[in-house]
């Protein structure tokens, strides 16, 4: 937690702080002895010049005083959220680069409540530090110092009252301290099930299970809830133990500082000011406690936060003597897979397994294969959002490890599986492909993405997309995140899966039109797909068959010597278009994308 501080705090401010916090204790420890003076040398002895001399001073002291808190809890504040502000940019930072892989391992709801609930928790702790964490042991200190001043015989009450009060502390932190963490990692859970609630609401309201997840919510919210009362309970307690045991110290005081005025021992003025300074023993030691409550769980929060900003990233930029800082001219062996294999940390087996092909420049890889084949995988592989366990991925000569990930990024367009659309506008959104686009390129991507004609139906660049797109199809959003795809001046344009919600007649206009694009025409295309439809018109085809190359050819190769090609197209084409094989497959590809306008039956 410290470590937080030194990093997120400013010296100066906090400076001022803490000078303006010692002005506060010193000025609250000379109020009593004023009020002392005033009641012996004033009142006893009726002198009016003194009472109205010390009463003047005493309200310069509780002025500065007064003044000095304000400053402090300016100062402090302004420290404390301004670490608030500075830590969740940076966690947010972190997160927005972290690596695919380390992203997975925390997954998103964990990252979600460390941005915001840790950081509070931290925000709170350093913003009680600045005022009462050094406050309450100066405080304690400097009282014990002037009530043994007043009266060395009263300090004995404190023998008894300490001891109690310590012990009642102790067993509190003792019982809430192993919840703090399981209160944050509750937290974590009920937003992980809000979160998949929210997200899959409409799947929910499908199946009837809106019992089962209001259920399993309640469950985690009970839980959550039982934990915080538990430790919340237990940290409330320790006030009402307090208050007795303050109560009865006065009591305490107030007998034994009787008996000693009687026995002319000590003056009334000395035992109304040893009242105030064990009422200021006593607070100190409440706000002490208050605060050893607090930093265990600040403690916690700053280790949660601290495991995702000192996250090491698996993938790193290369070392800048070895590092490329441009990708090299992309001709022959543009793209290269040199057995390329990879696994998960935590998976038993690889998802693939020794990949080699070479991708001309201007030529398109299509990649087919049934699910979980790792078709996404190896996509993800070439835009470098993981590293392969083995073998190398080269552009253009080069391994894509010593080209930095910025560099490496410029040259990769990719669209999902899922379309991710941000709120905003079509414009807005194409920008993310291309920031200096202009109005006539975005037509044109949103042209040859088959989506001009709905943008411009419902009202152009400015048309409004909403939170992931919500107010357009799933087709539209394909179409349009694909559109942000091609309007990258990239090298390598990666589609996985992106076709798949599109209709037929879209499908094939949409490749097409990329295929006869002027600006993607000497660019490396991968297009991953289910569809035989989409993928017979690549200059090569990848079958992927867990993790394995199980073939890889032209359409025509394939369909004569690939069996699972060919069980995938029995899969899903139709005798008569299985008897076609071998003829003439592009036309037969025109032919049957035809009678499928036309309403045939076909693919
Ligand atoms: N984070 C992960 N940890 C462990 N295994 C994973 C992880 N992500 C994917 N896998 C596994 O890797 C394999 C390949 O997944 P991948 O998403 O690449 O398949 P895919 O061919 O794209 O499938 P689909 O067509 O269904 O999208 C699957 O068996 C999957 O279970």
């Amino acid at each position: 937690m410290l470590n937080i501080g030194r990093r997120y705090l400013n010296f100066w401010p906090v400076f001022w702080a803490l000078f303006l916090l010692i002005i506060q204790v010193v000025t609250n420890l000379w109020l009593p002895t004023i009020t002392a003076d005033i009641i012996n040398k004033g009142i006893a002895q009726s002198d009016m010049t003194y009472i109205w001399t010390m009463g003047a001073v005493m309200l310069a002291v509780a002025l500065i005083s007064w003044l000095s808190a304000i400053g402090n809890v300016y100062f402090a504040s302004k420290q404390s959220q301004g670490l608030g502000k500075k830590l969740r940019g940076d966690l947010f930072k972190k997160i927005l680069f972290m690596d695919e892989r380390n992203f997975q391992d925390f997954g998103d709801a964990t990252l979600i409540t460390r941005t915001t609930n840790d950081v509070t928790q931290l925000q709170n702790v350093f913003q009680t530090m600045l005022r009462m964490m050094l406050m309450a042991p100066m405080m304690l200190i400097g009282s014990i110092f002037m009530a043994w001043h007043l009266s060395h015989d009263l300090m004995l009450v404190f023998v008894v009252a300490l001891p109690v009060l310590a012990l009642a502390v102790v067993i509190n932190i003792a019982i809430a301290m192993p919840r703090f963490r399981s209160m944050q990692t509750k937290i974590d859970k009920i937003n992980l099930i809000f979160q998949q609630g929210l997200t899959g609401v409409r799947v929910i309201r499908a199946f009837n299970r809106d019992d089962y997840e209001i259920e399993k919510f309640d469950e985690a919210n009970r839980d959550l809830t039982h934990t915080s009362r538990v430790v919340l309970t237990t940290i409330a307690l320790l006030m009402p133990i307090m208050t007795v045991i303050l109560s009865f110290t006065n009591i305490g005081i107030v007998w034994f500082g009787a008996r000693l005025i009687s026995q002319k021992m000590m003056e009334v003025g000395a035992l109304v000011a040893f009242l105030t300074y064990a009422t200021q023993i006593l607070m100190s030691f409440m706000q002490l406690s208050a605060v050893a409550v607090m930093v265990p769980r600040a403690q916690v929060s700053a280790q949660r936060v601290r495991e995702v900003l000192e996250k090491e990233d698996k993938i790193k930029d290369p070392n800048p003597t070895v590092a490329k800082e441009r990708l090299s001219e992309l001709s022959r062996h543009a793209l290269q897979l040199e057995q390329v294999s990879f696994k998960f940390d935590a998976a038993a087996r690889e998802v693939l397994t020794d990949l080699s092909v070479t991708v001309e420049q201007g030529e398109t890889l299509a990649i087919i294969g049934g699910t979980g084949a790792g078709k996404t995988t190896l996509l993800h592989l070439i835009a470098r959002l993981m590293d392969p366990t083995s073998g190398n991925i080269k552009l253009g000569g080069d391994d894509i490890r010593l080209l930095s990930q910025h560099v490496l990024r410029e040259k990769v367009a990719l669209t999902q599986q899922k379309a991710v659309l941000f709120s905003g506008t079509v414009r807005s959104n194409l920008l993310l492909g291309k920031a200096d686009a202009t109005d006539e390129e975005m037509w044109e991507a949103l042209s040859l993405a088959q989506a001009a004609n709905f943008v411009k139906e419902q009202g152009g660049l400015d048309l409004v997309v909403e939170q992931n797109g919500a107010n357009f199809s799933g087709g539209q959003r394909q179409r349009l995140a694909i559109a942000r795809t091609l309007i990258k001046p990239a090298e390598l344009y990666l589609f996985d899966d992106s076709f798949s919600a599109l209709d037929f007649a879209t499908d094939r206009k949409l490749r097409q039109a990329i295929a006869h694009s002027q600006k993607h025409q000497d660019k490396i295309k991968l297009i991953v797909a289910q569809r035989i439809a989409t993928v017979m018109t690549a200059d090569q085809i990848m079958v992927l068959e867990n993790g394995h190359i199980a073939g890889l050819g032209t359409h025509e190769k394939l369909a004569q010597t690939c069996p699972a090609y060919q069980e995938i197209m029995r899969s899903q084409l139709s005798d008569q278009d299985l008897q076609k094989l071998g003829v003439n497959w592009r036309q037969w590809e025109n032919e049957t994308s035809t009678a499928l306008l036309k309403g045939g039956q076909h693919l």
